[in-house]
Formats: structure tokens, C-alpha cells, sequence
């Protein structure tokens, strides 16, 4: 099997490329990037006009098997990836039960194998059955393929059990994912604390739930030399922490979601649950800070947080509603569409933070479109417009605080592997 993508926008950050050129992928593999290549394929994909650039690699996932199918499955959740443009994800543990140790990390591969579009790497979780409290067995699971460990959802509270998990990370050679929000500063609280949630009469959550995690994982991992990762940065503070960690020469890399770098607390203001997410919405202050950290590099890499929760379980009083949103089918458009049309960062800035940045945090193959490298292709049509509807997701999610939202550039192929998974919308089961 051949694929020959025609005259499109070639965007690598990592050859520093921006040319238009041909793509020729034969098998799994990329075998020429030039202009111009003549030889025959057993598709050709007209990509004039179109941005062609290195799998885009969503790197924190809930795809919420096992154990809450009604929410999504792998199945459904690697379609709506390879819908949204997403050639591999990096899923989440807190599954039930949560992926914390080696057979549930094998179990989830396997599944993926057989039932996935796109690739699916697992991050294990940091301690046994997310409890806190003694350590999982990190490196049988990385000895499964287990790329990260995290117990994303909760922070380890227990400062001398998550300074264990990063030595032991740090000998494995793997990240530590924070979620950063000291569980009793945020307890009960379901928006960021402020003037917005005493005038909604809603319980707050305040920006220092976040910053003093990040400011005690930071302080860990310089001590241990363990890389850490900080998911989903929602503070001006926690940015601030991590812009000096970094000049200090701690490894400490972040994400940051496209629902923090486009809406505030102020989403909330119709009591809207797809809104209600961990870590909160914040101020416009924040906002700006998290655009320009991704800007400056400070953050690294944009990931989407996707959050799937069954409707029924959203349309409760807000108090009572799960935290999460989906993003999966937003996260390219938002990201290589209108954060490069608003001028916050330019093509080759935003397709690094989507590829190219979470490869090199998980120590993936990917990120790159080079000649020998694995063809994991993403095709983004920046002039498309249209509108976010969430009852057309191949997500089981329907909790998007975009619905609604027009937005210009829209994935439009995505290639897995020299595997057409979709194109134009249409989706290759295969
Ligand atoms: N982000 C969220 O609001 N929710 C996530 C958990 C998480 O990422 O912390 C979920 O699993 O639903
Ligand atoms: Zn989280
Ligand atoms: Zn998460």
C-alpha cells in the first residue's frame, strides 16, 4: 500500500521545514518528501492548500476502558481521536479498575490493537488503586509499555510518597504526570474562587490549590533528577514556577489545554456543566499568561484533557456533576486553527506543541515527518469553517464547552501508520 499526499504545506519542527512538497509513504513508513515526486501510488491525496505535519499526538487521554463504557471506549474514543486529526493518544489511568498494574496495562494494548483507529499508549498509575498510598508496581508496568505514571485525577497528597515515585520514575526513565490541586484546598469546590464564584453563589476552588503542588513536585524532582510533567497548567503562578524551575535546570516540562487557553471562569455564568473541569477555568490574567508561556516555550505542548461523562451524568446541579470536558474532535482545530489565526502562535510553534513536544516527553517515536520515519500523518485544511456540534462527536461525550463556537481550520485527513484512518471526514474502520 501506497499514499502519495500531493502539494501540501510540509510544517516539521524538528527539520525546522515549511515548504510546500510531496509525501510519498509506502507501508508503514515515509520513504520521500520533495517537490514534485512522480511515481505512481495507490492513492493520491490532492493536499493543496492544506497543512501537512507530523502526527499530532494528544498525550492525556480518558478513554475511560475498563470499566466506564457508557462513557466512551477505546473503540469510540480512537475514532473520535482520528476524527479531531489525532494520530496517537496517551491514555489515563483512572479507569476502573484504574491501569495500575501490568496485566490491566497489556489488557488496554491489546484491546487498542484489536479495536483502536489510531495508536494508543497507557500511562500507569503512581500508586495502587489510585489510593495514595503505597506506590504501584511502576516498573512491571513499564516493562508492559506503560510510557508515564500518573494518578491523574487526584494529587499524591503524601509529599515523602510522591518524592518515592519520582526516584523510582527516575530510574525507569520515565515522567511523573502531576495533577496539581491540593485535595483539601480544593475540596467541595467545583469553579476557581473569586469575585465571578461569589456572585454565582458556587463553592470555589483557589489558584493556590494548583501552585503549591507545582511548587512542591518541582522541589521533589530537583532533589530526585526525575523528569516531571505538569498536566493541564491552569495558574499564572504555576506558570511563573515552571518558567524558574526551567532556568534552574529542573526536568520539568507542561501541558496545557485548549479549554484554559480559550475560556475563563466566566464559562460558568450559565451554570453550563461542560464547563465544570479539573483543574478550574480561571482568570483572564491566567489566560494570557498560559498563551504567552506557550508562546515562550514554557509550556511545551497543548493536549486536551478529552473528559468524556455520560449526559445524564452532566445534567445534575452543578455541584453534583464530574469534572471534565471533551476535546478530542477540538483540540487540532483549536490549536493549529485558531491559536495561529489569533496570532498567539505561529504554524511551526503550534504544530510542535502538538507533536514534535508530548513525542519527546514520552520518549515516543513520532513528531517528526522525515524520510525513514513512521508515517503518522495529520492533514489540517486551515481555511475550513465550521461549527462545533457535539452530537456529531464519534466521542460517547457530548461535554464540550465549545458547542456552538465556529471556528476556521479543521483536520481533514489522518494518517496512522501509512494507514488512512479518516479523510474528509469519513472514518476507515479497516
Ligand atoms: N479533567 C477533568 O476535569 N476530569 C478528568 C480527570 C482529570 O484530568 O483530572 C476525568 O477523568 O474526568
Ligand atoms: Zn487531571
Ligand atoms: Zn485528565
Amino acid at each position: 500500500m501506497s499514499v502519495l499526499i500531493k502539494g501540501g504545506r510540509v510544517i516539521d519542527p524538528a527539520s525546522r521545514t515549511d515548504q510546500v512538497m510531496d509525501v510519498l509513504v509506502e507501508g508503514d513508513r515515509i520513504v520521500r518528501i520533495a517537490p514534485g515526486i512522480g511515481q505512481q501510488a495507490n492513492r493520491v491525496i490532492d493536499a493543496r492548500g492544506w497543512w501537512v505535519v507530523p502526527g499530532v499526538i494528544d498525550m492525556h487521554t480518558h478513554l475511560r476502558q475498563p470499566g466506564q463504557e457508557h462513557k466512551e471506549t477505546i473503540a469510540t474514543g480512537t475514532r473520535a481521536a482520528a476524527a479531531g486529526g489525532v494520530t496517537a493518544v496517551a491514555c489515563m489511568p483512572n479507569t476502573q479498575p484504574p491501569i495500575d498494574d501490568a496485566s490491566v496495562v497489556e489488557h488496554v494494548q491489546a484491546v487498542a490493537r484489536r479495536e483502536g483507529v489510531v495508536g494508543v499508549r497507557v500511562i500507569g498509575a503512581l500508586t495502587k488503586g489510585r489510593q495514595g498510598k503505597e506506590l504501584a508496581e511502576m516498573g512491571e508496568m513499564a516493562e508492559a509499555g506503560a510510557v508515564a505514571f500518573s494518578d491523574d485525577g487526584d494529587t499524591v497528597a503524601d509529599a515523602s510518597l510522591m518524592r518515592s515515585a519520582l526516584q523510582y520514575a527516575a530510574d525507569l526513565g520515565r515522567p511523573v504526570i502531576v495533577h496539581a490541586l491540593d485535595p483539601c484546598l480544593a475540596r467541595g469546590g467545583v469553579m476557581r474562587e473569586g469575585p465571578v464564584s461569589l456572585r454565582l453563589g458556587l463553592p470555589g476552588i483557589p489558584a493556590e490549590a494548583e501552585s503549591i503542588v507545582v511548587a512542591r513536585d518541582i522541589a521533589l524532582a530537583a532533589a530526585t533528577g526525575a523528569h516531571l510533567h505538569v498536566a493541564h497548567v491552569s495558574t499564572a503562578r504555576s506558570v511563573e514556577l515552571i518558567r524558574q524551575a526551567k532556568q534552574a535546570g529542573v526536568r520539568v516540562t507542561a501541558e496545557v489545554t485548549p479549554h484554559h487557553l480559550f475560556l475563563t471562569e466566566e464559562a460558568l455564568e450559565g451554570y453550563d456543566a461542560s464547563a465544570k473541569v479539573s483543574p478550574p477555568l480561571g482568570t483572564e490574567e491566567d489566560r494570557q499568561a498560559l498563551r504567552q508561556a506557550l508562546a515562550d516555550g514554557i509550556i511545551d505542548a497543548v493536549a486536551s484533557d478529552h473528559a468524556p461523562h455520560a449526559p445524564e451524568e452532566k445534567e445534575v446541579e452543578l455541584d453534583q456533576a464530574p469534572f471534565g470536558a471533551v476535546g478530542l474532535e477540538t483540540l487540532v482545530a483549536l490549536t493549529l486553527g485558531a491559536l495561529t489565526h489569533q496570532g498567539v502562535l505561529t504554524p511551526m510553534q503550534a504544530v510542535r506543541a502538538l507533536s514534535l513536544a508530548p513525542a519527546r516527553i514520552l520518549g515516543l517515536e513520532g513528531g517528526v515527518l522525515a524520510e525513514g520515519a513512521r508515517a503518522d500523518i495529520t492533514l489540517f485544511d486551515p481555511a475550513q469553517e465550521w461549527t462545533v456540534e457535539p452530537a456529531r462527536f464519534r466521542s460517547r461525550g457530548r461535554n464540550s464547552p465549545f458547542a456552538g463556537w465556529k471556528v476556521q481550520g479543521r483536520p481533514v485527513g489522518t494518517v496512522v501508520g501509512g494507514r488512512i484512518a479518516m479523510l474528509a471526514g469519513t472514518i476507515d474502520d479497516g
